[in-house]
């Protein structure tokens, strides 16, 4: 089974991000403004809104919760802000920047606290004496400018599965950048791409390029400076260094001398489209007033890496994109990885409002031009002459189906009683089942075919999300979720289609 992670999770949870309109502010937690969320119930056409973290899928990491219309009291404004107080990084990114300066300066005995992930200096050493350590021998100056391979990837699973790029996918992306004359590159949540563009100006290695970070992992402020990083979270948009950090990436945004900029994002997957795209939108409106010539609907180019399945939210938010069939490999992805094996196909591809022509794909990992498209695609993508159009999204030979008049995939068959294709043991007939519609409880259809739906437009979809990083619950304390089947019954469900 290569392809873990499904589509068909779409409406699969009950509760949905609202779009903020108008400038109500809304509280923070320790990650800068929250989401306001939305409970869906059976028969109730208005959920009750709640606001939580924009960062965290899981209440362990972030317990913020407040019901939209709750009265909150002053002394819970103040344990509020006393917690986020406590719960700052030990140091600010200028503190870090003068202790690495102390640090490459040690005559004798760097040592780096595993538990810690710290770069310690000689007085702190004590107190960190039973903790696990690196030494001197493992913090040449090589290795402190790969800082991807010395702090250990951020492991929770539901908000920060902190997946590295490849080695062979980091330098098609560079190399990709670099050729087409790009100058600046805005890494958002791209750590080893920033250490590597950094590396390749060390090596003097084509012409110089900049690169500015921007990731909510700060263990990266101890080894660049406050124009290469800002610590930042993509879905509030939110600076935790405030209007200076902001100022690093506007002035980072401006277009000197030619020096193009481009965008480069690889958002944790559980990661809600809509409000990643409304950063992506204001990162864009930054620099497109930054533009001398620019007209009003220009955007920054940008390269969005994210699973085949979000394409239709990604394309609903930037209309202007194209999805590319290039397969993005992780280095510490447990299925994505490019084994000895052979290539477990990776369902990561890359987004962008690049002309799909100019990317251009490496033949010698399987990849063709396909002269009809116009664009490169995988050697199974065959084209179709009847659609006329390449049509496969995860990498398989889709076949036509004449009746549907269009490809799908190669398990599905064309059912007579639904009148179109589905896997061979599809629910039959477009029942509703005996749970009916989720928004207005009627059975004669689905969520999905609902005409309330329809209306709530404001509204944005749950997107599709990997099973593995599962989703947000309201309190069961303070919320009764609606009857669902039993997480159990639906991941053996959704197990079973992915494997066809
Ligand atoms: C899937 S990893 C991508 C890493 C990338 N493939 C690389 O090798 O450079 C997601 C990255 O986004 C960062 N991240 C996660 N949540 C974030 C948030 N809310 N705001 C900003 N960055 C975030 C993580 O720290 C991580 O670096
Ligand atoms: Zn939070
Ligand atoms: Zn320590
Ligand atoms: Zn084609
Ligand atoms: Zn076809
Ligand atoms: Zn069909
Ligand atoms: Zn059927």
């Amino acid at each position: 089974m290569d392809l873990q992670l499904k589509e068909e999770d779409e409406h699969d949870l009950g509760i949905e991000v609202v779009v903020q309109d108008g400038d109500k502010q809304a509280p923070c937690c320790v990650h800068g403004p929250t989401l306001l969320f939305e409970k869906v119930c059976i028969g109730d056409k208005k959920g009750r809104r709640f606001y939580a973290c924009s960062a965290c899928r899981d209440r362990k990491e972030c317990a913020f919760f407040q019901w939209e219309d709750d009265k909150v009291s002053e002394a819970r404004l103040l344990a509020r802000e006393e917690d986020i107080r406590s719960k700052m990084p030990p140091f600010t990114h200028q503190e870090y920047c003068a202790r690495l300066r102390k640090f490459l300066a040690l005559p004798l005995g760097r040592r780096f606290c595993q538990d810690c992930q710290l770069l310690l200096l000689p007085g702190e050493w004590e107190s960190h004496a039973s903790h696990k350590m690196s030494h001197a021998e493992d913090l040449t100056e090589a290795r402190l400018s790969r800082p991807s391979l010395l702090l250990k990837p951020l492991e929770n699973k539901k908000s920060n599965a902190q997946f590295l790029f490849a080695d062979r996918s980091c330098h098609f992306l560079l190399d990709t950048i670099a050729q087409q004359g790009y100058r600046k590159v805005l890494c958002v949540g791209t750590p080893r791409l920033h250490e590597l563009i950094k590396l390749r100006n060390q090596e003097g290695k084509g012409d110089p390029m900049k690169s500015l970070l921007l990731d909510i992992d700060f263990r990266y402020g101890q080894f660049n400076s406050t124009e290469e990083f800002c610590h930042y979270n993509m879905f509030n948009h939110h600076f935790f260094g405030g209007e200076a950090a902001e100022k690093v990436l506007l002035s980072f945004l401006v277009e000197e001398d030619g020096e193009k900029v481009i965008m480069i994002t690889d958002p944790p997957f559980g990661g809600l489209t809509k409000p990643l795209a409304q950063s992506f939108s204001q990162i864009s409106d930054m620099w497109r007033k930054l533009q001398t010539f620019a007209d009003s609907d220009v955007e920054i180019p940008m390269v969005w890496v994210f699973p085949y399945f979000f394409e239709p939210r990604i394309l609903e938010c930037f209309p202007s994109f194209t999805m590319l069939d290039y397969q993005v490999d992780y280095d510490n992805h447990p299925l994505y990885k490019h084994g000895k094996t052979g290539r477990k196909q990776s369902p990561v591809r890359l987004f962008t409002n690049l002309r799909p022509q100019d990317v251009v794909l490496p033949k010698e990992e399987g990849y063709r031009f396909c002269k009809v498209c116009v664009r490169y695609v995988w050697s199974e993508n065959r084209h179709c002459n009847k659609c006329n159009l390449c049509p496969s999204k995860d990498g398989r030979q889709w076949k036509h189906c004449s009746e549907c008049q269009k490809c799908v995939k190669p398990s599905w068959r064309h059912c007579q009683s639904c009148g179109h294709c589905a896997l061979p043991e599809h629910p039959c007939g477009n029942s509703p089942g005996l749970e009916g519609c989720f928004i207005c409880g009627s059975l004669k259809h689905k969520r999905k075919n609902c005409p309330d739906k329809m209306k709530q437009t404001t509204r944005n979809n749950r997107p599709n999300r990997p099973k593995a990083q599962g989703g947000r619950n309201t309190p069961k304390q303070q919320a009764k979720k609606p009857k669902r089947k039993s997480g159990a019954q639906r991941r053996a469900n959704k197990l079973k289609m992915a494997a066809e």
